[in-house]
Formats: C-alpha cells, structure tokens, sequence
C-alpha cells in the first residue's frame, strides 16, 4: 500500500488558514488532520467545532479529526456534523471504548484509537479488529514541533503483529516529529499514514515535503 500523508493544521498560519487550505488543496496531501485539545486532557488549548467546520467548508481532502480531550463520546454527533471522515479518539480518554467505536460507525464515520506514547499496543487486543486505524502518538500529545519519541519504531512492529495475528484490517497512523529522518523508519516498519505538522507548514516548499513523504516505501 503506498503511503497516504496528512498534514496537521496545528502547524499552520492561523491568520492565514484559508491560504493554507488552499495550499493543502493543490497538494498531494490525502487527507488533512486537525487537533481539537480541551486543556484537560492535555495540557493546551487548541480550537474546537467552529473552527473545524469552516475548515471542512474550504477542505477538499478527507477530514482526519484527532480529538485530544476527556470523554470524547460526548462528541460523536458534532464531529459527524463538520463532515469528518475519521474520528480518533484516546484509548486513555474513553471508559467504553467499544461503545465509542460503535457509535462513530453508527455516524458514518471511520473509527481510529490513539495511543499515548506509554500506552502499550496489547491494550487494543480485544478492540483491533473493530476499529479502522490505530494512530500511535510519538510524541506526548498537546504540541507541535517535538521531539521524537525513538520507542515508537518498535511500537509500530508491535501493533503489526496485533494486526496480522488477529486478522484485523486497521491502518497504522503516527504522529508527532515526524521528518526526514524519521519517517522512512516509520514506513520500513510498517506506518500506513505519516500525519506531519511543522515540517509541513513551515518548509520553504510544503508541496515538496508532502510529495517525499508520500513517495516512501517499504524498503
Ligand atoms: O496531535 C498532535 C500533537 O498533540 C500532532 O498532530 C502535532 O500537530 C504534530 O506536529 P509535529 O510534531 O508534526 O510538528
Ligand atoms: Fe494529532
């Protein structure tokens, strides 16, 4: 499978977020993902269903909704509403993971489970097969621009087997650091989706880094 990208618009010119759209737009970019943090379940603040809506109105690609707060069930309805195509929810902010997942179906969207870098993948043992990607976080989630977490490229090995082992059919998506040099060892182990914010956004040639990304392959 080649390697689908989507961009973070964390890392964007929020006084010029329609100029980045566009950007995204004309881009090889898949699909577009979008943070939504409620300064509970992470430390910062981010936006919220406003933004995301006009976001959705000016977005042509596929809408990738990566929702760092508590409970997110409570907002199943709402996401579905701005049209998301995918909604991922943290296994550590769900106490009924399985009904959650159900549900984000029930709405017509595809479900992702996010892992926090310390949450080991066996978690997802009794929930891989029903869900339609898993997006492990390689960095601690509330910020863009950091550092890398190295552990990560062994996760991703790790959550491959899950995959095979149980005959599940999910994606595999990281995010967080994710450049030059750690993207190809992300592919070679085995990542389907490299979410990218700031080496985007903030390269000279956005169109170029996106174009790279998406030309990796297994070695
Ligand atoms: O979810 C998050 C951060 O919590 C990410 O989506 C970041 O926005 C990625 O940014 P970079 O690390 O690529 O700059
Ligand atoms: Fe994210």
């Amino acid at each position: 499978m080649e390697t689908l990208v989507s961009p973070s618009l964390l890392a964007a010119d929020f006084l010029n977020l329609q100029r980045d759209i566009e950007m995204i737009n004309s881009s090889d970019a898949d699909w577009l993902h979008l943070d939504v943090m409620d300064g509970v379940f992470v430390p910062n603040i981010s936006f919220g269903f406003p933004v995301l809506e006009a976001v959705s109105k000016a977005c042509t690609k596929p809408l990738d909704v990566h929702l760092m707060i508590v409970k997110p069930e409570r907002y199943i309805k709402q996401t579905a509403k701005t049209g998301a195509m995918m909604m991922n929810v943290h296994y550590e902010a769900c106490t009924h993971l399985h009904r959650t997942v159900e549900e984000i179906h029930n709405e017509g969207m595809k479900a992702g489970v996010t892992l926090n870098p310390s949450t080991p993948v066996n978690m997802l043992e009794d929930i891989i097969k029903d869900v339609d990607m898993v997006l492990l976080m390689s960095v601690n989630p509330g910020f863009g621009g950091q550092k890398f977490i190295q552990n990560t490229i062994d996760k991703v090995a790790r959550l491959r087997e899950l995959i095979a082992r149980t005959g599940s059919k999910a994606l595999i998506e990281v995010d967080g650091g994710v450049q030059d040099e750690t993207a190809p060892l992300l592919v070679n182990a085995g990542v389907n989706i490299l979410v990218s914010g700031s080496y985007v956004f903030k390269a000279d040639n956005p169109h170029e880094k996106i174009k790279w990304l998406k030309g990796l392959k297994t070695r």
